[in-house]
């Protein structure tokens, strides 16, 4: 298959300690693939380091995606080429109503996005996008916008983290959805989504440790062995 994505040797610093350190990581058209790793291990980062965010400048390395280099492009340059961010904690926007923001993507109808996420367009079209929206229904909003961008490559960081169990399988249908358009690199601390992705890579402190089948790259991840670490402090 093809590579949609690539990065060489990425390495970020934040405060003065390494947080990325040199990631070799590489995505497929048609793929999704998931980011395994402990809590504080580097996968938030180096999603807000791929999608060009604020203050996620790599200092070495590059992000190729589909054959460009886009590693001094911002992020709105990247999203005009097809890069999408979900973030872990989504954003509020006060003043805006979840039908301008979700207009905002512009290439999906948005009462469609709305129905793939499990919420009624008429209940929620018209509400502003702020506090009185409960964390689970703003990370919905959220992917119904990701799903509004059809983008090439989704990057979503934790999207069933907050959803109600019952929900669980529409979000799983708007992952599989991403992935047919374009391809999803999905970070998630759920090993039964893990399961089910095409391949997986394991990050540890900062490193891509592990790379390969899912079920093995989640065995190696459980027994907290990786090439860099030894086994007692292998936890990110
Ligand atoms: N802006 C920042 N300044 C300094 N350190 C940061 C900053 N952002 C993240 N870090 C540190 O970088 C490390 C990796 O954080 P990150 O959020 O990428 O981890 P993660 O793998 O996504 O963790 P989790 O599974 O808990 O979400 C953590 O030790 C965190 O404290």
């Amino acid at each position: 298959m093809a590579k949609l994505l690539e990065t060489a040797g990425l390495t970020l610093t934040l405060g003065g300690r390494g947080i990325l350190n040199g990631i070799e990581l590489a995505v497929e058209k048609g793929e999704l693939h998931v980011l395994l790793g402990a809590n504080g291990a580097g996968k938030s980062s180096l999603a807000y380091a791929l999608m060009g965010c604020a203050g996620y400048r790599p200092q070495a390395g590059h992000i190729v995606f589909d054959g460009e280099d886009i590693t001094a492009l911002p992020l709105h340059e990247r999203a005009r080429r097809g890069l999408a961010l979900a973030w872990q904690e989504p954003a509020r926007f006060d003043g805006l109503t979840v039908a301008d923001y979700l207009v905002l993507g512009g290439k999906r109808p948005s009462a469609d996005c709305l129905v793939q996420v499990g919420l009624a367009p008429q209940a929620y079209l018209s509400r502003p996008l702020d506090k009185a929206l409960s964390g689970g229904e703003r990370k919905r909003i959220e992917l119904a916008g990701v799903l509004a961008l059809s983008p090439r490559l989704a990057i979503l960081d934790e999207p069933t983290a907050g959803i109600d169990f019952l929900s669980q399988t529409e979000i799983e249908g708007v992952i599989r959805t991403l992935r047919h358009q374009g391809a999803v690199l999905l970070i998630t601390h759920q090993e039964a989504l893990a399961a089910g992705a095409d391949r997986a890579s394991q990050l540890c402190g900062g490193r891509i440790v592990c790379a390969g089948a899912p079920g093995a790259v989640i065995e190696n991840f459980k027994a907290r062995r990786c090439r860099r670490c030894d086994g007692e402090t292998c936890h990110g």
